[in-house]
């Protein structure tokens, strides 16, 4: 599904942070969008998800107007925080996101995907029981249990050292390559670049 950011502006107060920003991912294309901490790479990926609305301009995937509906149906979000459900353990909050995605939670798909990621052996645990990275692994699994047309992380790296960082850019390319995905990874960190084919530069307002 092809996503199509047009002209897209948002003030905070008076603060401009989008300035009629524009571009597209191609359906399978996997980008990287770099840009300094606080130039709105969290604020677009908001408004990318349909969970802010912007002053002006639009976005669309697959010709759909993003919202709750297009990304419960279409989109797998890894969020900076994670946001893990801390009441329920790894296994559940997969599940849970297969039912709020499409309403029928598939078990055998839950546990290909932990063990995709080589989280299985933790599926039992609650997620204050995990290490940094097993989080991190355990939000990306949820975030492809959906069998997502368009995955998006903001800062999946942003705690990790340079050899894990490797990993997690490696893991979340092939897991988007496998599901037949777009990856959309926003950073400050420009290692990452090496790893994408195609990077976006959030600068002053605008994606060049
Ligand atoms: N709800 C809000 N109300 C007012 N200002 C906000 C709000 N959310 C973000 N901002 C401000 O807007 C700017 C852009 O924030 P945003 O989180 O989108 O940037 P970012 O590029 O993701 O930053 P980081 O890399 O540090 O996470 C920042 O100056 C931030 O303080």
């Amino acid at each position: 599904m092809q996503l199509d950011v047009r002209n897209v502006c948002l003030t905070y107060g008076d603060t401009p942070i989008l300035n009629d920003t524009s571009f597209t991912l191609e359906p399978g294309e996997h980008a990287l969008l770099l840009g300094a901490s606080g130039s709105g790479k969290s604020s677009l990926l908001n408004i990318i998800c349909g969970l802010q609305t912007p002053l002006s301009g639009s976005v669309s995937l697959g010709g759909e107007p993003v919202g709750d509906a297009v990304r419960k149906a279409h989109m797998g979000v890894i969020f900076q925080t994670l946001r893990l459900v801390s009441a329920l353990n790894v296994r559940a909050n997969l599940m849970l996101a297969q039912k709020l995605a499409n309403g029928s939670p598939d078990g055998a798909k839950v546990d290909a995907t932990l063990d995709q990621l080589g989280i299985a052996h933790r599926a039992s645990a609650r997620p204050f029981e995990l290490s940094q990275g097993e989080a991190q692994r355990a939000a990306i699994a949820r975030a492809l249990v959906v069998s997502p047309k368009l995955l998006i992380a903001d800062e999946p790296t942003s705690a990790l050292d340079k050899g894990n960082t490797r990993i997690v850019a490696k893991m979340l390319i092939d897991a988007a390559r496998n599901a037949g995905a777009s990856l959309l990874v926003a950073t400050h960190d420009d290692r990452l670049a090496s790893h994408f084919a195609r990077t976006l530069t959030l600068q002053d307002g605008k994606v060049t």
